[in-house]
């Protein structure tokens, strides 16, 4: 059985990833530090604990495993953190990404999956945002991301490893049995703090800016499903495993769904109603990110599955199938 290393594997997209590539037949190996995954995410081959800071522990797991493949999911990833703490950004998403691919470097292991953020683009010049638009940065965040893909491409260029780069935009939704699901802390994304609102674990929901210039007023975004997103990490294995080449592709649906619009089809959807309320806009957020996503099509045979119903009921099942007590 071809093993593959699961960089960050116990958090959300990662064990979701790590499902997808049991079901077809490989060895997810986790590698994390817990610091923001959780060790019962871990459930379809073996944890590894260990930091990617950490280049000896790397090697020793490099050389008792001997993956295939690398897909890197660890970091930070909230964006108002960034702002509040940009070093520890550096830290991790910069400087662990580049022990992480010395190690591999030294394991001669030279295909990488590597998990970008529409963030690297700033804010959008034109809609749907394709592959070729101006990437600019608008936060610390996005900007770490930046940086390790002007990485990967040198490495690619000087011979070291061939890698694809995937883009995510809004990873939502859960596993439709609930196996594993979204479970950051503190969370911040608008679905689960929806959802939890709805289920009356939270007091009200915050629409952050009602004034945009789109439909209703609210941010538009393009919730894409993390079953989604893992089938598309599976191809992106597949094609490096067949010698495909150095790319960069965005994994979004196409279809833009604003916050108002997204509260309706929870309360649709739940048979519940939430209190909200109406806040300021929230520094750094763009009125709209839509994807185009011809590229992965044409590069991964990738399209997306699921729809924006699909996300919300899942992630309500999810979200529903625990008291509340894990966070
Ligand atoms: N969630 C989204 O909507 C979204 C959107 C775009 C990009 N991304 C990117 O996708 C990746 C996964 O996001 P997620 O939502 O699953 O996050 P997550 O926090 O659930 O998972 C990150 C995992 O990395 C591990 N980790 C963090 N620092 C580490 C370190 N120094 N060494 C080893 N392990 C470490 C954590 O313990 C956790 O298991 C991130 O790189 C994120 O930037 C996420
Ligand atoms: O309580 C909330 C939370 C969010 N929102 C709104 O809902 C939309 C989605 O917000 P999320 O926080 O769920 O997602 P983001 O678009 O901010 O973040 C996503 O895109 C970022 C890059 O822009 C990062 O990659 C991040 O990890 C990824 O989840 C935004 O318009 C936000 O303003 C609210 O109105 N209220």
């Amino acid at each position: 059985m071809s093993v593959i290393l699961v960089v960050g594997g116990a958090g959300y997209i990662g064990s979701h990833t790590c499902l997808a590539l049991a079901e077809r037949g490989y060895l997810p190996v986790v590698y994390d530090n817990f610091t923001s995954g959780h060790p019962e995410f871990v459930k379809w081959g073996p944890a590894e604990q260990g930091d990617i800071r950490d280049r000896a522990r790397l090697a020793e797991v490099l050389r008792n495993y001997q993956p295939k493949a690398v897909l890197h999911f660890a970091g930070l990833i909230e964006v108002g953190q960034s702002f509040r703490e940009p070093e520890h950004f550096y830290d991790v998403n910069v400087s662990g990404t580049l022990s992480l691919l010395q190690a591999l470097s030294e394991a001669n292991i030279k295909n990488f999956v590597f998990s970008s953020t529409c963030a690297t683009y700033g804010d959008p010049e034109y809609l749907p945002l394709d592959e070729k638009h101006n990437q600019k940065p608008v936060n610390p965040y996005g900007r770490t991301k930046y940086i390790v893909e002007q990485a990967l491409s040198d490495l690619s260029s000087c011979g070291r490893m061939r890698s694809v780069v995937l883009r995510y935009f809004n990873a939502a939704g859960a596993d439709s049995e609930s196996r594993v699901g979204e479970r950051h802390m503190p969370e911040t994304h608008a679905i689960p703090l929806a959802i939890e609102t709805a289920l009356g674990r939270r007091e009200f929901f915050s629409v952050f800016g009602d004034d945009y210039d789109t439909r209703d007023g609210t941010c538009v975004r393009d919730y894409v499903h993390v079953n989604d997103l893992a089938d598309a990490h599976v191809r992106a294995v597949e094609y490096l495993l067949n010698g495909g080449d150095t790319i960069a592709v965005n994994l979004g649906t196409g279809n833009g769904t604003t916050v108002k619009e997204l509260i309706s089809a929870i309360e649709k959807i739940s048979g519940r109603s939430m209190n909200i309320k109406h806040a300021k806009r929230r520094p750094g957020d763009p009125p709209s990110l839509v994807a185009s996503n011809r590229l992965a099509y044409e590069v991964l045979g990738w399209e997306p599955k699921l729809d924006i119903d699909d996300i919300i009921r899942s992630a309500w099942k999810w979200h529903s199938s625990f008291n509340g007590h894990l966070r």
